[in-house]
């Protein structure tokens, strides 16, 4: 495809075409008038030339004198711009002649242009007493003619010359007004576009139309920034929306503590990781003994508070690294990761386990001592998949709570480690 013009190219096409066509079209009218006028004119006064001609040469003519006839043919022709001047005789037979040479090859040329043009001759009868004695005949060539035409196309040629001076001047002042505007918007739109700087605003213009066209430009441009600001809010609303649905597909909505599926998923990810590098990490699944002669007693809202305070309890009682989870119910679950040894664990659950046994300050119920049971699960000791501790640790706690229920302090061996619980009850 071809490029198309600028629009400068075409505007300073447009005006030395205007100005060459007012220039020929003023020039041609004018070489025409000229034309008929000096035609006329020309006619005119070679008629006079021979009539006067013909007075003065009466005498000669009358006593056939040559010489004064050739005198006066001479000094007519030189005066009056004459090429051929005669004096004939009513048999034709010439009296007198003058031809006026040309004066070198550009009155030459000049003689042949204005001939071809303006080729004009008069004629006029030497009459004595009502009688015809002789004929006068007079030519001019043209050549003032010629050097006028000269003139003309010269004269034209500056007028060519300095329209185009005008012309360029005006193209560069139309430029500044018209073309500079143009360019600024289109450069303002091909870096919004790229930097995508929506902000920007075209400035004010000088030309009306310009002007109608950089408002409509920064109308749409606050379209579309109040677009962008509506799809940003969108946006941040969904984001919002998403991170909290992210949070309650990970969380536990009463405590704020891990839920199941976050809980495995930071096992998995702590299983990878020890795996991989050596080391160890223990579960420690925990449930609350008696927990439903809270909500029974003190209410279910009691119940939820009491579950609060243990999951703070529980945050309190490990590191940051560690994971807590309520699994549901009054059932808690936490990781402990990384761990030296699984003595570090043993502490750690017992630390636990007296924090838990704690008396709980409900306010108007008064406090409530919880039991605890627990159950532990150790990698790579009690297995190395997610399922196996879970299931060892889960066990464990069951095994835990039965021996609590049967005798305080009564010791477990088997898989995993149970913890041994004091059953209190609670205290009002
Ligand atoms: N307030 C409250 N109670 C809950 C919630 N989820 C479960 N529960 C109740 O907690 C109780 C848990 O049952 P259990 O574990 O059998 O109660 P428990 O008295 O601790 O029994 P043991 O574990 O055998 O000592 C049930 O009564 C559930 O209704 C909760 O989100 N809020």
């Amino acid at each position: 495809m071809t490029r198309p013009a600028t629009f400068q190219k075409l505007l300073r096409r447009g005006h030395l075409r205007v100005a060459s066509a007012a220039v020929m079209t003023f020039g041609c009218t004018l070489a025409v008038i000229a034309h008929v006028l000096m035609s006329g004119v020309q006619e005119r006064h070679l008629e006079l030339v021979a009539r006067t001609l013909s007075y003065s040469v009466e005498a000669a003519i009358t006593f056939r004198d040559e010489q004064t006839a050739g005198e006066l043919l001479r000094d007519i022709a030189g005066r009056e711009g004459l090429v051929d001047a005669r004096v004939l005789l009513p048999d034709g037979a010439v009296l007198a002649s003058h031809v006026t040479p040309d004066s070198g090859p550009v009155d030459r040329l000049m003689r042949r242009v204005g001939e071809v043009l303006m080729h004009s001759e008069a004629r006029s009868p030497v009459l004595l007493d009502g009688r015809t004695i002789g004929l006068v005949r007079v030519r001019s060539d043209g050549t003032l003619y010629a050097w006028l035409l000269v003139y003309g196309a010269v004269g034209a040629v500056l007028c060519i010359g300095a329209s185009l001076a005008a012309g360029t001047l005006m193209t560069r002042r139309m430029e500044r007004s018209l073309i500079e505007p143009i360019n600024q918007l289109a450069a303002l739109t091909r870096s919004i576009r790229s930097e995508r700087t929506y902000d920007r605003r075209a400035p004010p213009a000088r030309i009306a139309e310009l002007q109608a066209l950089s408002e409509d430009f920064n109308a749409m441009l606050d379209e579309v920034q109040l677009g962008q600001a509506e799809l940003l809010a969108t946006h941040r609303r969904l984001q919002s929306d998403n991170d909290l649905l992210a949070h309650k597909a990970w969380h536990d909505e009463l405590t704020g503590l891990a839920n199941r599926s976050q809980f495995e998923r930071r096992l998995q990810e702590a299983l990878n990781s020890t795996g991989a590098r050596g080391g160890h990490l223990a579960v420690l699944f925990l449930d609350a003994d008696g927990f439903k002669a809270v909500n029974d007693t003190a209410g279910h809202a009691a119940g939820d508070r009491l579950l609060t305070m243990m999951a703070d309890r529980l945050r309190t009682a490990v590191r940051e690294t560690d994971v807590v989870a309520r699994l549901g119910g009054d059932e808690f679950a936490v990781l402990l990761h990384p761990l030296r040894s699984v003595d570090d664990a043993r502490r750690v659950g017992q630390k636990i386990h007296s924090l838990m046994t704690q008396s709980f300050d409900l306010d108007e119920h008064g406090h409530f001592h919880c039991g605890l049971s627990a159950g532990m699960a150790t990698y790579p000791l009690d297995g190395d998949t997610i399922p196996a501790l879970l299931d060892t640790a889960d066990r464990a706690m069951y095994r835990a709570k039965h021996a609590g229920k049967r005798a305080r302090h009564k010791p477990l061996t088997g898989q995993g480690t149970p913890y041994p619980t004091p059953h209190d009850k609670i205290a009002q």
